[in-house]
Order: structure tokens, then sequence, then C-alpha cells
């Protein structure tokens, strides 16, 4: 016998049985108006109309009178295939919420450098450290004031397509936190500095990005020595770390993040400015 709730996702989603006059069950689609004879039905048969009566006012308000008939005609009978497959959506439904919970629970947990008197207090101002060299005005002044020391074009080039890679991080991020609008944790305080207007929203943690985006960038351009391309590593690791620890963020805030700048990077490389491409927009503009 199909659960009250599964019988509800049957009916929201798509198909909705109902009886016809020979008093087979027949099933319509949702998006389409039910032929008048069901309408009819649903207004003057006295088990539908006790059924719609016992409706809790969220299906009421959700999926109209037409349920109710859903519930009579399945009453404890097999639902076709078709919408036996389309149960599926509840169960993700509650997995993401399950997640959902047990990233909050495990943040809240991990938090423990959210201000100095948690249990790790004491290394705050090193997370805190950590945290101004993933910010991205650290980064975007180092990337500039490289491209301006720089003498050689190779030089010039790599540290041109890192600060337009920043820029663009800057840009999709913003982007994806004022659309998503998740807010921080509920124990992070904001002591951040220079920070946007769309960093009171978390999701995805532009430090994670960022940490993802420039390791890839620095190991596919910069960092050649084997020990140093583990300090990058482990530096984008402990940026993703701090963030969670200093409370700034939910884990999935910081692993959404991580994937997003590993995608970056790839964008990154599709885009890259050659000297020749960068002459011809100069030529171009000139
Ligand atoms: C002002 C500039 C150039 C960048 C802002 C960098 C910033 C504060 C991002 C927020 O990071 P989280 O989302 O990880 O908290």
């Amino acid at each position: 016998m199909p659960s009250p709730k599964a019988k509800n996702n049957c009916g929201r989603s798509g198909s909705i049985p109902g009886v016809t006059s020979n008093g087979r069950y027949e099933f319509m689609s949702l998006s389409r108006s039910p032929p008048p004879h069901l309408l009819q039905r649903q207004g003057s048969d006295p088990t539908s109309a006790r059924l719609r009566a016992s409706e809790s006012p969220t299906r009421r308000r959700g999926s109209g009178s037409s349920n109710a008939s859903s519930s009579s005609a399945t009453g404890g009978q097999q639902l076709p295939e078709e919408d036996c497959m389309r149960l599926n959506p509840s169960f993700v439904g509650i997995a993401l919420s399950s997640l959902l919970a047990i990233d909050l629970w495990l943040s809240k947990r991990l938090g423990v450098c959210a201000c100095e008197d948690s249990s790790w207090g004491s290394i705050r101002p090193l997370m805190k450290l950590v945290e101004i060299s993933g910010h991205g005005i650290p980064w975007l002044a180092g990337a500039l004031y490289c491209l301006y020391k720089s003498d050689s074009a190779a030089g010039q080039e790599v540290m041109l397509n890192l600060l337009m890679a920043l820029v663009m991080d800057l840009v999709l991020v913003a982007v994806v936190k004022a659309v998503v609008r998740r807010r921080r944790p509920t124990h992070n305080r904001m002591d951040m500095f220079a920070t946007f207007s769309v960093d009171r929203y978390s999701f995805p943690s532009g430090h994670a990005t960022r940490a993802a985006m420039c390791a890839r960038f620095l190991l596919a351009h910069l960092v050649l020595a084997a020990p140093l391309r583990v300090l990058v590593l482990l530096w984008a690791v402990l940026v993703g770390f701090s963030r969670v620890l200093l409370g700034r963020h939910n884990v999935t805030d910081v692993v959404f993040g991580f994937g997003m700048g590993y995608c970056q990077y790839n964008l990154v490389e599709m885009l890259w400015v050659s000297p020749l491409g960068l002459q011809l927009m100069m030529g171009q503009m000139g």
C-alpha cells in the first residue's frame, strides 16, 4: 500500500486518475484541464468531497481538488509503472534535505574558531592569516605587481591571464551568490575585510573557488618543483578548511567552491589570451 506521501507525490507530478462514465479508471495530465464530466463528479461525489475536506492546507493549495480523486481512485491499488517512477523526486528531496541537515550540523561542530572563546579560539588569528592568503585583494595586487615588473613576454602573458582569471572568478562567484542567496552560518562573525555586498551570502565560498583555481593555475604555469607543488596543494586545502573552522561557511559551500574553482580553470585555459591575440585585440581597439 503506497504511503500517503507517495500518493501525494504521484498526484502532483503527472497524471491523475479519475473514473470515467463506464466505471473504469483513466489518467489525465495535470497540464491539461480535466474533462467536464470529471469536474462535475468531483463536485458532487460525497466520498471525494469528504476526502477533499480532509486534505492538508498545503496539499489543497498546491494541487487543487483533482488530487482528491487521486487518493480515492488509487486507494490500496498498485500505481501504474509510469506513476511509480515519479515517486523518485520525493526521495531526491528527502536525500537533499538530509544532506543539508548533516551539512548544517557538521559545519556548526567544525566552526571551532568562530570566535575567540570558541574551543579552538586561540588559533583564530592563524586561520585569519590563511583567510588573507586567499583573499581577492592580495591576489589581484600580486598579479598586477608581477605584470608590471615582468620583463619577458611569456611572464607578462601568464600574469595577464592570471589577472583575468581572478576577475572572472569574482564575477562568477558574485553571480552564483546573488542567485542562491544562502545566508552565512549563524555562528559566523562578519569581520572580514574588503567584502562586496554579495559576500553576506555564503554559497559558494569565494576563497575556495579562488584557492582551487589559483592552485591549478600555479601548478600549470608557475610552480614546477615537487615540494613547492605539494605546498600549493596544502595551501588550497587549508584555505578551504579555514572557511569552515572560522564559521564563515558550511561544508557544502566549500566543497562546491572547490569544484567550481577547478572548473573555472578549464575556462581560463579555453579563453587563454596569447600575445598575438592581445596584439590583435589592441589593433582592433586602436
Ligand atoms: C574585495 C575583493 C577584491 C574580493 C572580495 C573577496 C572576498 C571577501 C570573498 C568572500 O569569500 P568567501 O565567500 O570565501 O567568504
